[in-house]
């Protein structure tokens, strides 16, 4: 059972005609997108925008249609994957390094569906390192900063160098274990100013569908005003 497919597909059935759709990165938001695509080559009428480069292409391949950030000015939905969540609907993302670009469509979202598998359903978030995006300018005192917070961090490499975001910027994994308090920890994190943007979601999702390895679903909605 591909329990990624079965939350993604279930995701897509919240999109209706006339939306305007934001298209989440990852292995869970590929199989969304890919739903997306059958319905609008079945007559489906939306228009999209994409997180990062990869489902860009995906989207486009698909006969997606996507338009440009001037183009319009927020979107109904966006659908996306996390590597981590609460019952808080608090998330971990940017495991592919595409985190600042969904926290912008996101943000301007009126709803963002997470969808996971039930790996990614956690009680306390923090055991998957936090990404953060950093300027690669003195990454090495960002870098010192990010430690400080009481993380041990590591630069994310791809190949013999340095993995860099669709943005040119690098990504530092911050191995936290516990994070007691997401919202704290944000704060902190946006207080450096070598950080371009963290992977923590807070505020954000409105619901997850969780897909589980006997078929079934969970969905949870994140209570009005949390
Ligand atoms: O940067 C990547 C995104 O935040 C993904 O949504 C997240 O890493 C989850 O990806 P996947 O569905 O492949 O586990």
């Amino acid at each position: 059972m591909n329990v990624k497919q079965l939350a993604a597909e279930k995701a897509v059935e919240y999109v209706v005609d006339g939306m305007k759709v934001g298209l989440g990165t990852g292995s869970t938001a590929y199989w969304a997108i890919r739903k997306l695509g059958e319905r609008v080559q079945e007559g489906l009428k939306i228009t999209a925008v994409a997180t990062s480069v990869a489902s860009e292409e995906q989207a486009r391949e698909l006969g997606i249609p996507l338009v440009g950030f001037g183009d319009i000015d927020g979107l109904d939905l966006t659908i996306d994957g996390a590597d981590e969540l609460n019952h808080d609907l608090e998330l971990i993302k940017g495991g592919g390094g595409a985190l600042l670009r969904e926290k912008i469509v996101a943000r301007g979202s009126k709803r963002m569906i997470v969808v996971a598998d039930e790996s990614k359903a956690v009680g306390t978030l923090g055991q998957f390192p936090l990404p953060v995006e950093i300027v690669p300018f003195a990454w090495e005192w960002t870098v010192a900063d990010l430690a400080k917070l009481g993380c041990t961090v590591e630069l994310r490499r791809s190949g013999d160098g340095l993995y860099k975001t669709d943005n040119g910027n690098y990504i530092a994994d911050c191995r936290f274990g516990t994070i007691a308090s997401a919202s704290e920890l944000a704060a902190s994190l946006q207080n450096i100013t070598g950080v371009v943007e963290h992977g923590l979601f807070i505020g954000i999702a409105a619901l997850a569908i969780i897909g589980k390895q006997d078929g079934s679903i969970e969905i949870i909605e994140r209570e009005h005003g949390e």
